[in-house]
């Protein structure tokens, strides 16, 4: 099957402390994957170099066919861990700059999104809340066709009802050939939608596998066997 993106023996020190250490993924269109690991696993260290936040690695990472760059940013939405844009903002502001940046950027669908987590873009983002902007940005982000969508952390300030509406949009809306990665600690809550599991351990992937054969393997979901490999 076709490969997206090829992370090739990819190693990122800071200072001397190891953040990844030889990661090696190929990811193919169509898969939703929970990139898990405890705190301080490389996680967003690896989100970042995928989306060119961070330039100074060893390895070599190619994404839909070629190195990082121009074109693999116009072919990933990316959702970062905190929100990028200023208090005194509107969220019209940042819907208008979207429609400018991205080609690939769905207008009404990110409207029905808004609707749907009932946020008003009219809002500056100072009178919103953190999950209010948290869904914002995730409207936003899911609104482009892009085919990877990189979401670091993307629910984890949102209300549980609102947590099940936010699986289910993702999942009514993703195309099907576009490929998912999605860093987050609440496994339990958001498992239903993964097909494919990354454990990252200090750095390096100590498991990556289909969810339904882990399941199948283990006897265990993935948030039990996740408490288990890292008690
Ligand atoms: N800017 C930085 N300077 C120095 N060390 C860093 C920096 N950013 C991350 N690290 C270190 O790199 C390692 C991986 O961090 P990273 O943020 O990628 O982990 P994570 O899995 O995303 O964690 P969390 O679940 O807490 O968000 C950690 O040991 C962290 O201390």
């Amino acid at each position: 099957m076709e490969v997206l993106a090829k992370i090739d023996n990819v190693t990122k020190l800071y200072g001397k402390k190891v953040a990844l250490s030889n990661v090696n993924l190929e990811i193919r269109p169509g898969e939703i994957i929970g990139l898990l690991g405890p705190n301080g696993s490389g996680k967003t260290t690896l989100i970042k170099i995928l989306n060119s936040v961070l330039a100074d690695y060893e390895g070599s990472i190619t994404i839909d066919g070629q190195p990082i760059g121009v074109h693999s940013k116009s072919v990933i939405s990316y959702l970062p861990d905190e929100p990028y844009f200023e208090n005194w903002q509107k969220g019209t502001d940042v819907l208008e700059i979207f429609i400018d940046m991205y080609e690939d950027f769905d207008y009404d669908r990110c409207i029905n999104l808004l609707k749907r987590f009932n946020i008003d873009p009219a809002m500056r983002f100072k009178s919103m809340s953190k999950g209010m902007k948290e869904k914002f940005l995730l409207a936003l982000v899911m609104s482009r066709r892009a085919k990877i969508v990189v979401l670091d952390e993307p629910i984890g300030g949102v209300d549980p009802a609102a947590r099940e509406i936010i699986l289910d949009t993702i999942l009514e809306n993703y195309d099907e050939n576009q490929t998912i990665i999605m860093s987050t600690h609440l496994i339990a809550d958001i498992e239903r939608i993964f097909n494919r599991v990354v454990f990252l351990k200090d750095g390096m992937v100590v498991l990556d596998d289909d969810v339904e054969s882990v399941r199948m393997r283990t006897g265990k979901s993935v948030d039990e066997l996740f408490r288990e490999e890292f008690r």
